[in-house]
């Protein structure tokens, strides 16, 4: 209510009335959205800097676009969950803008812009957040940081070979093993072989996508369903229904015949994935066709073996995606990985690191009149890289000990009245408790 005032300084102030010039301001985070306090973001420091290391490992370069997109740039008729649960609205120039859902589009309409000047292969790498507008009946998350990696302009699968290999570095780095995470991959080529078989028309591709991606989550008679309300006959389901349960590429071979481009793919993605030494992470799962309707080949997403959490990334390959949106035709793929299921699955293994804060130095001066000589030694020793506290209110020994606890620091400098007529401050070191009196020039 307007009503609550926020303790602070130890005493209660008086409970304001709800008048408009005290209302207190609701201290949460909009619905579905996080703050990260510094505990929270040191954790999500140390995951975006893996993501970045490892981005850097396969020289992507790193890109970035807005958070507010045009609503066009997501406006897909597929059926697609990212697409019916658009954050868009219509803004005070009359635009119609979205608040971005994936960051896919938005880097294809980068390398569209860029046009032709752009070397290709384009290999860029971005780490955004992604919003969505969910009803709060499910009450989840409205928002996430999504890392990106992705290939423009390279029609073989060595570049999802690549995408696939930096997620296993990314994994390796987090302590994760291939005991504990795999791979499922597929191609979307499979489903396509099977509508042709049946002469579905190819504008029905993504739609068919959309719903059979759904088979985890509804039941297979809803499937069925939306599936006839398409107007696909029954017997082009069943065949549907029968190719996606394959789990094996010799299978697949078998069903679909050896000249498949779906097969030859995959068998060409295999024999990389074996020779990057990688195939205890890998497995064909002819299921998978992921969410987004704008896959046209190799998909793949990353899951747990214990089978107790929603994917943990997932990506493929999209060559139709910048003719769509305007560009030349160029083939592309990529993942998305977030920020979510990744820290659930490290608090279960217990690979959660423990960081806490750390600080070189807390400068305090004896005695106000010092502030400045304080502010000195400090600007010392920050012009050579050490993290430094400055002590800014007249405080006693014993907060400052307490202070120094609390962040961590490995060293507390004293600068008094006697030791400074001398140009020397008093250093104390907090682990070994050792004292010294130093020149500052001394200081390291
Ligand atoms: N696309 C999307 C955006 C935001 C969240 Br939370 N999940 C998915």
């Amino acid at each position: 209510g307007n009503s609550i005032a926020h303790k602070r300084h130890g005493g209660l102030e008086a409970f304001s009335s709800p008048t408009v010039e005290n209302v207190a301001i609701d201290v949460n985070p909009p619905r579905g959205t996080r703050d990260f306090p510094p505990e929270e973001m040191r954790l999500r420091s140390w995951l975006f800097q893996n993501f970045r290391e490892v981005s850097a490992l396969f020289a992507f370069e790193e890109v970035d676009f807005p958070v507010l997109e045009s609503e066009a740039l997501f406006i897909r008729k597929a059926g697609e969950e990212i697409s019916e649960q658009l954050y868009n609205f219509e803004d005070k120039g009359g635009r119609r803008v979205a608040l971005r859902p994936e960051l896919t589009p938005s880097l294809a309409r980068l390398v569209i812009q860029k046009g032709k000047a752009l070397p290709l292969p384009v290999k860029w790498f971005t780490i955004g957040q992604c919003w969505r507008y969910e009803r709060t009946t499910r009450g989840r998350r409205r928002e996430h940081y999504q890392w990106n990696m992705d290939i423009i302009g390279v029609q073989g699968v060595a570049a999802e070979a690549e995408l696939i290999f930096s997620i296993v570095i990314l994994f390796k780095r987090l302590g994760i093993t291939s005991s504990d995470v795999g791979f499922k991959v597929s191609s979307r080529k499979v489903l396509q072989a099977v509508l042709q078989r049946y002469s579905i028309p190819e504008k029905l591709f993504g739609k068919v996508c959309i719903i059979i991606d759904k088979m985890d989550k509804i039941p297979k008679e809803e499937i069925e369903k939306e599936l006839t309300m398409l107007g696909i006959p029954m017997e082009a389901i069943n065949g549907l229904l029968q190719i996606l349960s394959l789990k094996s590429v010799p299978e697949l071979e078998e069903a679909l015949g050896s000249d498949a481009d779906a097969v030859d793919d995959l068998k060409d993605l295999f024999l990389l994935i074996e020779q990057y030494g990688c195939s205890n992470w890998i497995q064909f799962d002819a299921s998978i066709v992921r969410g987004l309707a704008y896959y046209t080949g190799v998909v793949f997403e990353g899951f747990d073996r214990g089978g107790k959490l929603r994917a943990i990334c997932g990506g493929g390959r999209y060559d139709q995606l910048l003719s769509k949106l305007g560009g030349e035709d160029l083939p592309a793929c990529g993942f998305g990985f977030g920020d979510a299921v990744i820290f659930e699955l490290l608090k279960e293994r217990g690979l959660l690191p423990e960081l806490g804060p750390k600080v070189d130095y807390i400068v305090l001066p004896l005695d106000p009149q010092l502030q400045g000589a304080a502010a000195m030694v400090a600007s010392t020793l920050r012009e050579k890289g050490r993290s430094v506290d400055l002590v800014l209110e007249n405080k006693r020994l014993k907060w400052v000990f307490k202070h120094a606890e609390r962040i961590n620091a490995s060293k507390l400098i004293l600068v008094g009245d006697s030791e400074w007529q001398r140009g020397m401050v008093r250093v104390k070191n907090l682990c070994s408790r050792e004292e010294s009196d130093l020149p500052l020039h001394e200081l390291e």
